[in-house]
């Protein structure tokens, strides 16, 4: 059974898991190839690239503020897993999220392993300078597709977030460090209702052209389905190739992974997630978890998709954090396979 942890190997599906294929990481997966038995859906990348936002999306709402060193060994973990990007803090105001008051502590306490990248959010110069004095290599910027979310996460018109962080970008190019961008309310705001394709476009548009390498588009509140999701990314996609691109899903109405399967066959290989369904925004009233980075990972697996992370060591890493904050997995494959 090679390296499997040791929670993993204790739990009765372990064996029926190995069966469907799901064992990426060692000589198991060279015996077994799913995509020698999946048939292959239209349209789909070879690799995908799984941006994991448990440490940061996953923990902003936890109301009992989680310790620090708890936070560093979540981050650990991961880090050993085969995730390449973990989004690991934020650099906002403590009075706005209580929850990220130890960013610099995070920051700076982790242990970078190499071949991955540690991306921080920072609304504004102030947080911006913060992250780099903590270490930070990597930022996103987080916009909003509707002005009444804007106002109420980050405190600021559409425009007014766009001034800013085009000074952010300016700073971050100095110096090298590459800026991804968000646009949240991509398919609905908790506020507003619908948010039209266009809107999400002329958001992304402004990101991207202001040097913003990736644009996630966010499914804040999770009331996106395959047809709206569809309908959105083909207005992006007239400005901004799919290459630059990733989505974010929130599951309140169980669509993430049909949302995700959609962006998969229009061309997107980046995908956000969080460990154990983990998630939601404190300014976005109703949103549940992100998707599960375990249940995309057994998606892509029986996909036949190559993701280089290993599920078993992500779903240990989601029973460590699950147990840390005294929460139940939302992850259907953890479940399945602990609880079997
Ligand atoms: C943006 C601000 C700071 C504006 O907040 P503000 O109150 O408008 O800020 P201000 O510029 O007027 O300054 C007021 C005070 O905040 C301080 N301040 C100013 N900036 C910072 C900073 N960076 N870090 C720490 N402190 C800061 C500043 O120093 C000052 O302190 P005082 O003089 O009163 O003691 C605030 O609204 C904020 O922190 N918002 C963050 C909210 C947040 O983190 N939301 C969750 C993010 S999740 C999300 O957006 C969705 C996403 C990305 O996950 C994708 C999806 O799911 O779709």
């Amino acid at each position: 059974m090679g390296n499997v942890p040791s929670a993993v190997k204790h739990c009765l599906s372990y064996q029926q898991l190995l069966r469907e294929h799901l064992w990426i990481g060692d000589s198991v997966a060279g015996a077994l190839d799913p995509a020698q038995e999946t048939p292959q859906l239209s349209g789909l990348p070879e690799y995908v690239k799984i941006v994991e936002v448990g440490p940061r999306d996953g923990l902003q709402n936890e109301k009992v503020i989680v310790p620090t060193d708890i936070k560093i060994e979540f981050i650990n973990q991961l880090s050993q897993t085969g995730l390449s990007v973990i989004e690991v803090t934020s650099f906002v105001s403590s009075r706005w999220v209580p929850q990220m008051a130890d960013h610099s502590e995070v920051m700076k306490g982790i242990h970078q392993y190499p071949g991955v990248r540690y991306p921080v959010l920072t609304p504004n110069l102030q947080g911006f300078h913060r992250a780099v004095a903590a270490g930070a290599t990597e930022i996103s910027v987080f916009g909003a597709a509707s002005e009444s979310f804007s106002k109420k996460n980050i405190n600021c018109s559409i425009e007014e977030s766009m001034q800013k962080f085009e000074e952010v970008v300016k700073s971050a190019r100095h110096m090298n460090i590459p800026v991804r961008g968000y646009v949240s309310c991509a398919l609905g705001c908790p506020y507003e209702g619908t948010i039209i394709p266009q809107k999400v476009t002329e958001v992304s548009k402004r990101l991207y052209g202001m040097g913003c390498y990736e644009i996630s588009l966010g499914d804040t509140i999770g009331v996106g389905t395959p047809g709206s999701m569809k309908r959105m990314l083909e207005s992006v996609m007239k400005e901004i190739p799919p290459s630059a691109l990733a989505v974010h899903c929130h599951d309140t109405y169980g669509q993430a992974l049909a949302n995700i399967l959609t962006a998969l066959q229009m061309g997107i290989n980046v995908v956000d997630s969080a460990v154990s369904g983990l998630g939601g925004c404190p300014y976005a009233k109703g949103a549940s978890g992100n998707v599960a980075t375990e249940d995309l990972i057994y998606m892509l697996n029986g996909l036949g998709l190559n993701t280089g992370v290993n599920l078993y060591k992500v779903m240990e890493a989601g029973d460590f954090i699950c147990k840390a904050v005294n929460k139940t997995t939302n992850s259907k494959v953890a479940q399945a396979s602990f609880n079997a």
